[in-house]
């Protein structure tokens, strides 16, 4: 009775979304727990089956897709559309049926053909992502379990351990030692402070006992109850944190520009002609209709569905080759990156750390730092490192028996140390085990074989360092141990670690990836750039790199980093390769650094401490087996941790850039020039070089023709390099083949008009066939930059074009175009008809080679920005 009267009063209803007001944190876990009905041990299957039912998952990334009808409704809404519509009305209130019955089956065909496309290429796109979902551990029936993210519901108890995303809303039961990344909520960098409450905070950047969904804990672990899932969570929770940001890209921006640029030029160009015909006293209704049709035909509509299928198909692609790509945008981004920053565990090394010694401050093998590091290890919270692991795994394990942990401060990246407050049978003692000059810095003496403690002056800190160095040298890694006796403390912070005793290293290896050296020199060979970025210190990256015979040049550390202002930063990283002893924050400062310089950037890692660069990359990549918020904030994730998988990744990336390009060089090029003609004939012959119908159809087989090029391959030449938007580029082709082009239909209507002296009907149906062929076949020239015979194109690609052209040729040659005005051709004239078409294909093969791709396409901006590499 009493649980639920505070359920009404003072605990707001379970999925209320009341935000400001919802400060579900301010009664601590006692009341929450009764408000949602739940119990420490957490929720039964029963229970969590029925409150999926009522709550829903917890995702609102589904709600942001538009179903089917939704997409159509969005196309009928677009302005020309609307202008289509209006013809049709228009056609039918003056009685032109066909005309009427023809362009509405033009809307319907190209709205079908568009939204069937989108639609399936996202439905793709959305199952690969989610093979990478994010899994929780929650307690169900008393037990464990792992489940998708978007199964919890409010109720549900959750354990969480550095690295894992905060799965939906909820107030923290028990925690040690965690912090929550909120910069995501409070744009506060530095990660928070949480405890059970209640906190009494009024706001949610204060509340220290309330966790939000699609942040992320960064060391230590907690126990939270979930209040809020799905729509109902502060922001969209897990959503926000899966749906990187998608901030559109140079090249989306430059394509859209395009876009707008070449309706204006249509509608300025659609006006005047209706203008011209209407001062000249053509039939009004005749007029309007061909000037709509023109605009149809000028409008580069099907950019957007070739846009998103070649995109998902390249991410279909790409999850044959283990990535999955979870921002579909990225693939650009990936194929136009030219520098790729990497952290070294996993990706340069095989990530199989072994302890191979356990040595004292002589040098010599002691199983008193093996027991002090194994203790340390086993009763240090938070973040399961693999160094753990790897000294537990051997006689570690025993070595650690007997110990108790009484507190402990976990390991966090900025830290770079753990700290234990232990006891075994009534000795109590710190145990601080570290980076080694942490370690060093916090010791006063040392501790000798024989087990006497003499003070760490100068020259003893010099001979321990110097043996650091030596190790570092030849690529082990170094964790040093130190230790002070505690009895009677109770609690540890970081005065504790204060007067430690150092004791000795534990020295771990872990084998070069045989792969990484080819991968890194293939990458090379594409034109991205390999640096390193490492929370290890130098020496041991140098080793690495050393070994793997990677190229490399400079190096900068943590310390010299944290020296410099962000433009002195931006100034050296383009000459240095390798970083080393980097806190997660100046990795950060690093990727914005290489961005500031023009670079094209990637990154990937798989801990906490990269999670801010992956985020803050251009492409941000991580491993199947990262954290939680490093996978949440990459848009890609690598099933293999192979730096080879990814030049294959770059591969289509740049042909899924190559295939755009076809499009917008056919639709500048050949279509704007056959509109524009067409637009010129009109006002110069007394007729309609083609009637309103016959442009819209012609449209529309032209873009049927083109539903192929997401398929097609791209040559080699296209994928070696990264590219970027170039306008210049595409100017350049327009400027050239779109004037040939013109040429020909010129040729051709003065051919047709005065040698022929056709009849319009005769005049359209000559221009109809041979406008299609031209404008289809075309693509097979224009679809490489080397001479086209030697480029074979995809069999998708070849049969739409070929499959449109036929129906066109059907169209206009056979009886069967009778009712939309075509009429049968004398030989003499077709022949004619062949002649223009297999000298203009001949001529577009020919001037190609200046319209296309001198070999540094699209590189001014990069070479400019690598330049400091030397080569
Ligand atoms: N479990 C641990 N206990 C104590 N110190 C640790 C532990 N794990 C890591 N460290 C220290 O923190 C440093 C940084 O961690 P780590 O090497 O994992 O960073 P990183 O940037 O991810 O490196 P990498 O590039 O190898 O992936 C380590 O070099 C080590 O000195
Ligand atoms: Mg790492």
């Amino acid at each position: 009775m009493l649980a639920a009267c505070s359920k009404e009063t003072k605990v707001p209803q379970p999925q209320s979304t009341g935000h400001d007001t919802d400060h579900f944190w301010l009664d601590g876990p006692e009341p929450a727990l009764a408000a949602v009905d739940s119990r420490i041990e957490g929720l039964t299957s029963g229970e969590a089956d029925e409150r999926l039912a009522r709550y829903g998952l917890n995702d609102v990334a589904q709600e942001r897709r538009r179903g089917i009808a939704g997409k159509i409704l969005r196309r009928l809404a677009e302005p020309m559309v609307a202008i289509l519509l209006a013809a049709a009305a228009v056609s039918g209130a003056t009685g032109e049926w066909p005309s009427f019955v023809i362009i509405l089956a033009i809307v319907a065909a190209s709205i079908a053909l568009d939204v069937v496309q989108e639609h399936r290429a996202e439905a793709t796109a959305d199952a690969l992502k989610k093979s990478v979902a994010i899994h929780a551990d929650v307690l169900r029936d008393g037990a464990v379990q792992r489940l998708p993210v978007d199964q919890l519901v409010p109720g549900d108890v959750v354990r969480l351990e550095a690295g894992d995303l905060v799965p939906a809303d909820g107030i923290v039961l028990a925690a040690n030692g965690a912090r929550a990344d909120e910069a995501l909520l409070t744009g506060e960098p530095l990660p928070v402070d949480k405890r059970p409450g209640p906190s009494g905070a009024t706001d949610a950047a204060d509340a220290t006992d309330a966790l939000f969904g699609g942040t992320g804990l960064v060391s230590g672990s907690a126990t939270m109850l979930v209040l809020r899932t799905g729509a109902a969570t502060r922001f969209g929770g897990i959503a926000t944190a899966l749906q990187a940001a998608e901030v559109p890209t140079a090249f989306e921006v430059g394509l859209h520009r395009l876009g707008v640029l070449i309706v204006r030029l249509t509608v300025f160009l659609v006006l005047g002609v209706l203008l011209a015909h209407l001062v000249s006293h053509r039939p009004v209704v005749e007029s309007f209709l061909f000037a709509v049709a023109l605009a149809v035909g000028l409008t580069p509509e099907l950019l957007p569905m070739i846009v998103t299928v070649s995109l998902s198909r390249g991410a279909l692609r790409m999850a044959e080759r283990k990535v999955v790509v979870k921002r579909l945008g990225a693939i650009h981004d990936l194929g136009s990156m030219d520098v790729l920053a990497t952290d070294k565990t996993g990706t340069l090394t095989e990530a199989r750390i072994a302890l191979t010694g356990h040595l004292g401050v002589d040098g010599q093998a002691s199983n008193r730092v093996l027991m002090l590091a194994a203790a340390n290890a086993a009763l240090g919270t938070g973040i399961r490192s693999p160094l753990d692991d790897a000294i537990l795994a051997g006689d570690g394990a025993a070595a650690a028996a007997g110990w108790t942990r009484i507190a402990d401060i976990p390991f966090d990246f900025e830290r770079r140390r753990v700290a234990v407050l232990a006891e075994r049978d009534g000795e109590r003692i710190v145990i601080v085990k570290g980076a080694p000059e942490e370690v060093r810095v916090r010791a006063t003496r040392i501790e000798l074989s024989d087990g006497t403690l003499v003070p760490l002056d100068a020259p003893a800190a010099a001979r321990l360092e110097a043996f650091e160095a030596a190790r570092a040298a030849e690529g082990m890694r170094l964790l040093a141990v130190g230790w002070h006796p505690a009895a009677g403390l109770e609690r540890l912070d970081e005065a504790g670690e204060a007067e430690l005793v150092f004791a000795g290293w534990c020295v771990f290896v872990d084998p070069p990836k045989a792969s990484a050296a080819a991968a890194v020199l293939r990458l090379k060979a594409a034109g991205v750039h390999v640096k390193v970025i490492s929370g290890d210190a130098a020496p041991v990256v140098q080793h690495l790199v050393a070994t793997l015979g990677l190229p490399h040049h400079g190096l900068l550390t943590g310390h010299e980093i944290e020296a410099m202002t962000d433009s002195a930063l931006a100034h050296r990283v383009g000459s240095v390769d390798l970083f080393a002893r980097v806190s997660p924050d100046q990795k950060l400062r690093i990727i914005r650094a290489l961005k500031a310089r023009g670079h094209r950037v990637g990154f990937i890692g798989d801990g906490i401490n990269d999670a801010p660069a992956i985020k803050a990359a251009d492409v941000g990549l991580s491993v199947e087996g990262a954290t939680d918020v490093a996978r949440a904030a990459a848009d890609m994730i690598l099933l293999a941790p192979d730096l080879g998988v990814l030049a294959d990744g770059i591969d289509e990336g740049r042909r899924t850039y190559a295939n755009i390009m076809k499009y917008v060089r056919m639709g500048t090029s050949s279509n704007f020039g056959n509109m524009l003609s067409m637009a010129i004939a009109s006002l110069m012959i007394p007729f309609l070089p083609l009637t309103p119908v016959q442009v819209l159809i012609n449209n529309l087989l032209y873009d049927l023709s083109e539903v192929g090029i997401p398929f097609d391959r791209a040559d080699a030449q296209e994928t070696a390099r990264p590219h970027g938007w170039d306008m210049a580029d595409i100017l350049r082709f327009t400027l050239v083949m779109g004037p040939l082009s013109s040429v020909f239909d010129l040729l051709t209507f003065a051919l047709l008009a005065l040698v022929f002296s056709a009849e319009p009907a005769e005049f359209r149906t000559a221009w109809f066939a041979e406008s299609m062929t031209t404008q289809i076949l075309v693509i097979f020239v224009i679809r490489t930059a080397a001479p086209a015979w030697t480029s074979r194109p995809h069999r998708v690609l070849v049969a739409t074009s070929l499959g449109a052209l036929a129906v066109a040729l059907l169209l206009a040659l056979t009886p069967l175009g009778a009712p939309f005005g075509f009429v049968p051709l004398p030989p003499t004239l077709l022949a004619t008809l062949a002649a223009l078409v297999v000298g203009y294909l001949g001529l577009a093969e020919f001037v190609k080679r200046w319209a296309m791709a001198p070999p540094r396409r699209g590189r001014s901006r990069m070479s400019r920005g690598t330049a400091g590499h030397g080569g």
